[in-house]
């Protein structure tokens, strides 16, 4: 499998794998089998309540903790720089973990403006040692630049909704010019109509492969990074195959032309999307 080196260093698998809704002892049992499967990079959140599944599929792996990414993600409602740092400690205690390898502002939620002070307490908290790399989520060009007027320190990853109904294209170019690595959350746009379009069957019955193997190649191809979920087995293995077969440029761009303005699936616009 190919790698991204981030502009701190932190090297990570080409593909992660994604954990929203996978909780519990269900939870625990997909994480684990995701683990078996290959996947060495898993991205969860405070908010999806399942940082002890993670931690506890880890656990159960066998595999050495230095051989696994493990990402999760700070709420809205804890960006004061003392609580985002509590918030970080209460991760860590609820995965058994004595650091983590990424930790992200999960929304800028500009409204409430106090991203900027979350932004100083994870530089802080990679200065503690408690994480390894901090990094971003739904950043837009503009909240990008005032971290980097304000602190003067970029993120290394700034993760997006990103499939082919919403490609991302300017926030792609912007994020590439700065050294920060776009990750696509959704990047099967969850399960939605896509892989019915013409061109992603066509593509598949080109290549002998699933749709969501064209969409998951495709986002490789824009050098971007994709984390999808997937609680079965089948899905998790067919999902990282992906590594024995090439788009041609022509094919990336077909795909590309699926975009649309209001192909968000929730139309959470980090502009104005609050979450807590
Ligand atoms: N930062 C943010 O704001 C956000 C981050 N995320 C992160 O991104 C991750 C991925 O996004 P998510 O929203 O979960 O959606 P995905 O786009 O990954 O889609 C998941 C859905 O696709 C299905 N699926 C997966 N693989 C296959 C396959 N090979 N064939 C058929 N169906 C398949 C899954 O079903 P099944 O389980 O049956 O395989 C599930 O229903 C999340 O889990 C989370 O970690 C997500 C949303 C927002
Ligand atoms: O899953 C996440 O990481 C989120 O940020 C959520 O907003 C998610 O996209 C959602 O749909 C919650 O209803």
């Amino acid at each position: 499998m190919e790698n991204f080196q981030l502009n701190d260093g932190l090297v990570l698998p080409a593909i992660g794998f994604g954990t929203y809704k996978l909780n519990g002892s269900l939870g625990v049992n997909a994480i684990t089998s995701a683990l078996y499967n290959g996947y060495r990079y898993l991205d969860c959140a405070f908010n999806y309540e399942n940082e002890g599944a993670v931690g506890q599929a880890i656990k159960n792996s066998g595999i050495s903790r230095g051989k696994i990414i493990v990402a999760s993600k700070l709420p809205g409602r804890h960006h004061r720089y003392q609580e985002a740092i509590q918030t970080i400690q209460e991760s860590l205690f609820r995965m058994n973990l004595d650091y983590l390898d990424l930790y992200l502002i999960h929304w800028p939620d500009p409204i409430q403006d106090q991203y900027v002070e979350a932004w100083q307490a994870l530089i802080d908290a990679q200065k503690f040692g408690l994480v390894r790399s901090i990094g971003v989520s739904n950043f837009l060009p503009t909240h990008l630049e005032r971290l980097e007027k304000e602190t003067g320190i970029l993120p290394s990853i700034n993760q997006v909704e990103l499939h082919p109904y919403f490609n991302q294209e300017e926030q792609r170019k912007y994020d590439q010019r700065h050294g920060i690595l776009t990750q696509d959350w959704s990047p099967l746009a969850r399960g939605r109509a896509v892989t019915d379009e013409k061109v992603i069957t066509n593509l598949a019955a080109k290549y002998n492969k699933k749709p969501q193997q064209i969409i998951l190649r495709w986002e490789i191809q824009l050098k971007t990074m994709p984390i999808p979920k997937s609680s079965t087995n089948e899905h998790q293995k067919s999902n990282l195959e992906l590594f024995d077969f090439q788009l041609t440029d022509s094919e990336v761009e077909e795909i590309n032309q699926l975009t649309r303005s209001n192909g968000r699936n929730k139309n959470q616009d980090p502009a104005v999307y609050e979450e807590f």
